[in-house]
């Protein structure tokens, strides 16, 4: 559903990663992708049909040699007439490529323009176009398989299908308050109520769905912190399996923060390593430490590392240090490690209080890791695959459209308030509108687009 016309000028960009490797395609959308590519390759194009030739430059001075591809418009990847110039894969005789082009009157594309112009020629909605992005960047299998989940309609078809539900309520809920003395009170038979109600469940459950895709997207920031020696270092390196930091006996080895990316099980996790909590003479650690209680502000969830091992008594991390409390400017997710249970008398346990869990273990010898990488999985909401992609963008949208119909839904409930449940729907409905970009702003696709690779 664009509402956006491209500018009408030709672009082009090298389509393959930068540097050397086997092949290099460039690749050309416009009205003269098809001229351009002709004149380069000495012969009109055949639709969709794979023309080994020499390509030359502007002087018919041969640049190299390869196979060209024509798209006509409307059945190509932007919609667009399409070229593909695919040659030897060195970033000099791309150059030259693209330089013929330009000369011949392309424009370089800006970054994400071939899938911009996809979007706006109704060739993919603004998720899928997103998924793209996602897809070439996900660093994981399981996001990767969520990406390309996205990318063929997985997530865009469930907005569609809400808004689709949406819609219908709208008209029932508004021919009831345009005709209000039709024998039938639909608003006050419930059937309305049902419908929301249901409408209601099946957004949280695209919202769940949505949750789990954002998070094996982006990853959790999981960041270690605790007082010097209590084995935040032994822990990242337990849980990367790598001896990433610098483990001794001595009291402020970590000055700066460490970070490292792991994954759990397809969880992907930044991990960050900070320096130990304490009043220090010393400015190079005191600096670490500013830096430690910046890390941890940031933090989705926060490993409060303690020394197990030493007569420690209460669990409870604001009996431990009420500056922790005091500098924490919202909620955080803590997990408090008793560590080194290899030298307590206690094995590995997990226990659950209201505020926070507690996990018994040790770094040294890997005991009791396993109780908290399972809890890990399970206070992050991680079910494994999950069944798309989504972006923090989506989920914000979905949270609006979600409180628009609680609103909605407590109008109904307390005043049997039809027009204002009306208007509710039609936020909502306007909210889902801009996951697939049924409703978007010029600013929202340049933020979108921009961020996409050039060639893209
Ligand atoms: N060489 C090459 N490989 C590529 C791409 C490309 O542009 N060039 N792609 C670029 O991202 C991806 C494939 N995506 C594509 C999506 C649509 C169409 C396309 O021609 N669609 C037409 C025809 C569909 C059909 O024949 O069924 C259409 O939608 O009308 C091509 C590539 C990955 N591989
Ligand atoms: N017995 C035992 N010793 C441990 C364990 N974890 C860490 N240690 C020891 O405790 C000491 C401090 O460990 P580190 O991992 O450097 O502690 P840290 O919290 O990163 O220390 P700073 O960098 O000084 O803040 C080292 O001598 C470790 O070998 C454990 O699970 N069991
Ligand atoms: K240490």
């Amino acid at each position: 559903m664009s509402q956006l016309p491209t500018d009408g000028d030709t672009i082009v960009a090298i389509a393959t990663a930068p540097g050397r490797g086997g092949i290099g395609i460039v690749r050309l959308s416009g009205p003269l992708a098809h001229s351009i590519a002709a004149k380069i390759a000495h012969q009109p194009l055949q639709p969709r049909h794979a023309h080994y030739c020499t390509f030359s430059d502007t002087q018919g001075e041969p640049i190299d040699s390869g196979i060209a591809l024509y798209f006509p418009a409307p059945h190509s990847f932007t919609g667009e007439d399409v070229t593909e110039l695919q040659g030897h894969g060195g970033p000099v005789v791309l150059d030259l490529l693209v330089n013929t082009c330009l000369a011949l009157g392309a424009r370089s594309a800006r970054p994400g323009e071939f899938s911009e112009r996809a979007y706006l020629n109704d060739k993919l909605d603004l998720a899928q176009a997103e998924a793209i992005a996602d897809l070439i960047n996900s660093t994981t299998e399981h996001a990767a398989r969520n990406a390309n989940r996205s990318l063929q309609g997985a997530f865009s078809n469930a907005i569609d299908d809400l808004v689709a539900r949406v819609i219908r309520l709208r008209v029932y809920v508004e021919a009831a308050i345009d005709f209000p003395e039709e024998e039938i009170d639909f608003i006050g038979d419930g059937e309305v109520s049902r419908q929301l109600q249901s409408l209601i469940e099946h957004l949280e459950q695209v919202q769940a769905q949505a949750r789990q895709g954002a998070l094996l997207r982006e990853g959790m920031k999981l960041v270690i912190a605790g007082r010097p020696n209590a084995g935040k270092s032994s822990l990242l390196n337990a849980l990367s399996g790598q001896e990433t930091a610098i483990v001794t006996p001595i009291e402020g080895t970590t000055r700066d923060v460490l970070r490292e990316h792991i994954q759990i099980d397809g969880l992907p996790l930044h991990i960050v390593d900070t320096a130990g909590l304490r009043e220090s003479p010393d400015a190079i650690e005191r600096e670490g430490i500013r830096r430690a209680w910046h890390e941890i502000a940031t933090a989705d969830h926060v490993l409060l590392v303690v020394d197990g091992s030493a007569g420690f008594t209460s669990p409870d991390p604001r009996d431990l240090w009420p500056e922790f409390h005091a500098q924490m400017q919202r909620e955080i997710p803590v997990t408090v490690i008793l560590n080194k249970c290899d030298i307590s008398a206690l094995g590995p346990t997990i226990e659950e209080f209201e505020t926070f869990t507690t996990v018994r273990l040790s770094a040294r010898t890997g005991d009791g890791l396993e109780l908290l990488k399972t809890h890990l999985k399970q206070s992050m909401g991680y079910a494994g695959e999950g069944s798309f992609s989504a972006r923090r963008r989506h989920l914000q949208s979905l949270d609006e459209a979600h409180s628009a119909l609680l609103e909605g839904w407590s109008q109904l409930e307390g005043a049997g308030a039809g027009e204002l449940l009306a208007e509710d729907l039609r936020a909502c409905q306007q909210a889902l509108g801009e996951i697939t970009g049924q409703v978007s702003s010029d600013q929202l696709l340049g933020e979108i687009f921009s961020s996409f690779c050039i060639g893209k």
